[in-house]
């Protein structure tokens, strides 16, 4: 169901359909180079306990995530019919480890692509699930099914596109086995201070280090039988990571289970990814599919640039918010802003690739405890990056590709880093100007999303909007009314 925005200085004609953007023109792979040192991830449950960092007050509600409703619904993403138990060939150590998680019941995407991943003979996957529906824990599960313990030797590689993304997987596949002694598993990011061979099993890294170790025979890959893309769309795009993807795919053995899993699958990337993983078993989503229905999106119609950051400003002086996320599109913008908002008094974190690795870890690991409330960062981190008390997302530029078309896909998962596995977010998109109209307009139409106003003229409805969202626990529709979602599957 698709609302225009009433774009009240947009021009009355509408614009020329813009010409099919290559993937060359996307711009979510800025950043993804700069990486450092491998760390243990702090998981996300100090979050309440934590002072604000932002100066802001605590939360005053908290929102209830009932679960089990949502997974009793077939229509929702979480939905699913079997149990961990009932999934074949998931080990007593695992399923140790899914409980020690407080995973109760599968999703749909996890019980759905495990029976396919874990079939004899291996196979390869193409898996398409919304953002914050568990991709990570069914292609892990596959991993740790797989590897041989007693094997110290690399036997399963992931690739990812950021470094923060590297960390956080390495934490869930470790947090997963830790049921599994003598399971080792390592981040393959720069590391200045990295000696010796690796002997993890499963390795974690972005595409540049991993290709780095293995030229270096740092990294024997003899036995390696997985190969993971998460964020494949964004790891095949063949300007950027899709080169030093398929550069490490040659190094790798010719035999292996190729698996690819994102929460979007442009059409122009589907068929790089039928063949960089052939004969896949395919389960993918429609387009009106792909958004989560627990994000409530909003817009903010400022009257020019500089009307924007007073919003932000007043905005975030106006409401109580656990956690969240600022999106900007230059790193300089970022920057900037956080200045200003420090200037201003409030206590913000900044996150880009004009960090060193080892700061950049320093800044997410307090935005992961929430000591940082507000993490100001650039498309670096719009992919993947799994923070559950973060409650809003904020666009303070509308994703556009190279050549100024909107990017929608950025857009998703941008907003997607909010309304985690149920839970409610807030997405608001600021916008200053007739191309940013056109730009959301653009974005609304391609996913046929629905966006409510907001405006500067009238902070009450502002606060009453956003709050009514948040204090419901419920964002849009109920899961009832949703429409019914059919998951292609094709095996
Ligand atoms: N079966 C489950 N039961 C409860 N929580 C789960 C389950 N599976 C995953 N989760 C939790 O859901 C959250 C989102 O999972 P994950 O990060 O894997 O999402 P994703 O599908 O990879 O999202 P994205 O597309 O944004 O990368 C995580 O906090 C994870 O711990």
């Amino acid at each position: 169901m698709s609302s225009e925005i009433p774009a009240s200085d947009a021009p009355s004609s509408a614009p020329a359909p813009a010409p099919e953007p290559s993937l060359a023109d996307r711009i979510t792979r800025d950043e993804a180079e700069e990486e450092d040192e491998e760390a243990a991830i702090p998981q996300n449950d100090g979050a309440d306990r934590a002072q604000n960092g932002s100066g802001l007050e605590e939360p005053e509600y908290e929102v209830e995530v009932q679960l089990n409703d949502l997974q009793q619904d077939p229509n929702n993403p979480l939905f699913s019919i079997k149990t961990f138990e009932e999934i074949p060939g998931l080990s007593q150590e695992l399923l140790k480890g899914i409980l020690n998680m407080n995973f109760r019941k599968p999703s749909k995407i996890q019980e759905r692509a495990l029976p396919l991943l874990l079939r004899d003979p291996p196979q390869n996957l193409i898996g398409q699930s919304q953002s914050g529906t568990g991709k990570t824990a069914a292609f892990t599960l596959n991993i740790l099914t797989r590897i041989d313990i007693s094997l110290q030797q690399p036997q399963a590689l992931v690739l990812a596109p950021s470094r923060e993304l590297a960390r956080q997987i390495q934490g869930v596949i470790k947090h997963m086995g830790s049921f599994m002694p003598g399971l080792e598993t390592v981040a393959a990011i720069p590391d200045p201070t990295r000696r010796g061979k690796i002997t993890a099993q499963v390795v974690v890294g972005t595409p540049g280090t991993v290709q780095d170790w293995i030229k270096k025979r740092v990294m024997d890959v003899s036995k390696m039988k997985v190969m993971v893309l998460d964020e494949a769309d964004n790891m095949l795009d063949q300007q950027g990571l899709g080169d030093q993807c398929r550069r490490v795919r040659t190094l790798l053995p010719r035999n292996m289970q190729i698996v690819l899993f994102s929460a979007t699958f442009p059409d122009q990337v589907l068929d790089f990814a039928k063949s960089f993983a052939p004969d896949a078993n395919m389960i993918t989503l429609k387009q009106d599919e792909l958004t989560v229905e627990g994000i409530k999106q909003f817009y903010f119609d400022c009257d020019n640039e500089e009307a924007k950051y007073d919003s932000l400003v007043k905005f975030y002086g106006l409401l109580t918010i656990n956690s969240s996320i600022i999106f900007c599109k230059k790193r300089d913008t970022a920057v900037e802003i956080e200045r200003r908002m420090k200037a201003d008094g409030h206590e913000v974190a900044h996150l880009s690739g004009a960090l060193e690795g080892i700061d950049r870890d320093a800044v997410i690991d307090r935005f992961r405890n929430g000591l940082a409330k507000v993490l100001i960062t650039t498309n670096v981190l719009a992919r993947g990056i799994d923070v559950q008390s973060v409650t809003m997302v904020v666009n303070y530029d509308i994703p556009e590709m190279q050549r100024g078309q909107a990017d929608p896909e950025t857009y998703l998962h941008r907003i997607g880093r909010t309304g985690r596995f149920g839970r409610v977010g807030v997405a608001i998109s600021f916008i200053s100007s007739t191309r940013e109209h056109n730009l959301m307009n653009d974005i609304v139409a391609h996913f046929g999303v629905e966006m409510s106003r907001l405006s500067p003229d009238n902070w009450d409805d502002v606060e009453s909007q956003v709050k009514r969202v948040i204090k419901s626990g419920r964002a849009g529709k109920s899961t009832k009314e949703m429409q019914s979602r059919e998951v292609e599957m094709s095996a």
